[in-house]
């Protein structure tokens, strides 16, 4: 992985006295994929806006390409691609001219590749006038031009939030394309399915704070072991075999194990155990450990518009 391309120090957005992003201290190195997590509310559309240069952080910094976003906007647009949650479209022009403008802003390079990926991948209409597309079409138009834009970085504020299933995956798959042509990724959703295809580390945000970040690299070789003992748990373990010990409950253990199965197996069979079951966690288990119902709601400030954009 490389270097950094996004990076966050104490990042802080009050709205008055309520904290839409509470010191987001966050890293984004390139060529990678970083799915951001959160309910309703959270703060994702927030940390983006900021890192776009939209809004004004109240206190931290931020750079994004080697850029201040709120002092060098200019400089770090041209490197980097954003699709909106809410997309603005020019309503009178077809879906072709609308893609024209919005390569033309670029210096007309991407105009093929986007138009292309508009009518052979997401399959648009686009001799349609925009007024007439469905809100999905709208949201197809605007990420085939993300997607085409020559950037190093791409931005995606819950790119599949209108799309059918179908749709979304072929997303998940331009994404996973966009990391294999070297382009970061930063995106944020809520379906945890996608962000566990494509993302290598995931931001979880819970009432404007980061509350963990999960390299899913090291999480898809993570086995869970659950053993129940004839008598109690012993203290330690042979610390060759990586277990980590993840709760322990009488004569019943939860461990996390990475590495090789063989070594574990043969010390399981010399073990008092009296019984054992192995399986994964998915993401949404660990989703569900900050947003989950036993981690409370996640009610924020008053909503309401404003702020420099
Ligand atoms: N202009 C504003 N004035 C006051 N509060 C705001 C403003 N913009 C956002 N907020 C509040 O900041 C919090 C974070 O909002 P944000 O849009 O970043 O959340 P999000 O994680 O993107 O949520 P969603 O998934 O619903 O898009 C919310 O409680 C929201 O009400």
């Amino acid at each position: 992985m490389g270097e950094t391309v996004i990076a966050t120090w104490g990042l802080t957005k009050h709205y008055g006295r309520f904290a839409a992003l509470s010191d987001v201290s966050l890293e984004v190195r390139e060529g990678e994929v970083l799915g951001l997590l959160g309910p309703n509310g959270a703060g994702k559309t927030t940390l983006i806006r900021v890192l776009l240069g939209m809004l004004r952080p109240t206190a931290g910094t931020a750079s994004v390409a080697g850029f201040d976003p709120w002092h060098q906007g200019r400089e770090m647009r041209r490197r980097v691609s954003y699709l909106p949650g809410e997309i603005r479209l020019f309503g009178h022009l077809t879906g072709l001219k609308m893609l024209r403008y919005m390569s033309d802003l670029r210096g007309g390079e991407a105009l093929e590749r986007a138009v292309a990926l508009a009518e052979r991948v997401l399959k648009l209409d686009l001799s349609r006038k925009v007024r007439t597309y469905s809100t999905g079409m709208k949201q197809k138009l605007a990420l085939a031009q993300a997607f085409a834009d020559p950037v190093e970085i791409l931005v995606l504020d819950e790119p599949t939030s209108a799309l059918d299933p179908t749709v979304r995956n072929d997303v998940v798959s331009l994404v996973g394309q966009a990391r294999a042509a070297g382009q970061t990724v930063l995106f944020s959703g809520h379906v945890l399915s996608e962000v566990e295809a494509v993302a290598d580390r995931v931001a979880i945000m819970r009432r404007g704070r980061l509350m963990h970040v999960e390299d899913m690299r090291d999480r898809r070789g993570l086995r869970l072991v659950l053993a129940r003992y004839e008598g109690g748990v012993p203290d330690r373990f042979p610390e060759e075999l990586g277990l980590v010990v993840r709760e322990r409950n009488g004569a019943t253990v939860l461990w996390e194990h990475r590495g090789p199965v063989s070594p574990l197996a043969t010390w399981i069979g010399s073990q008092p155990i009296v019984d054992f079951a192995v399986g994964t966690e998915d993401l949404r288990s660990l989703y569900d450990r900050y947003h989950g119902p036993e981690a409370g709601g996640d009610e924020g400030g008053d909503e309401g518009e404003g702020g420099p954009s």
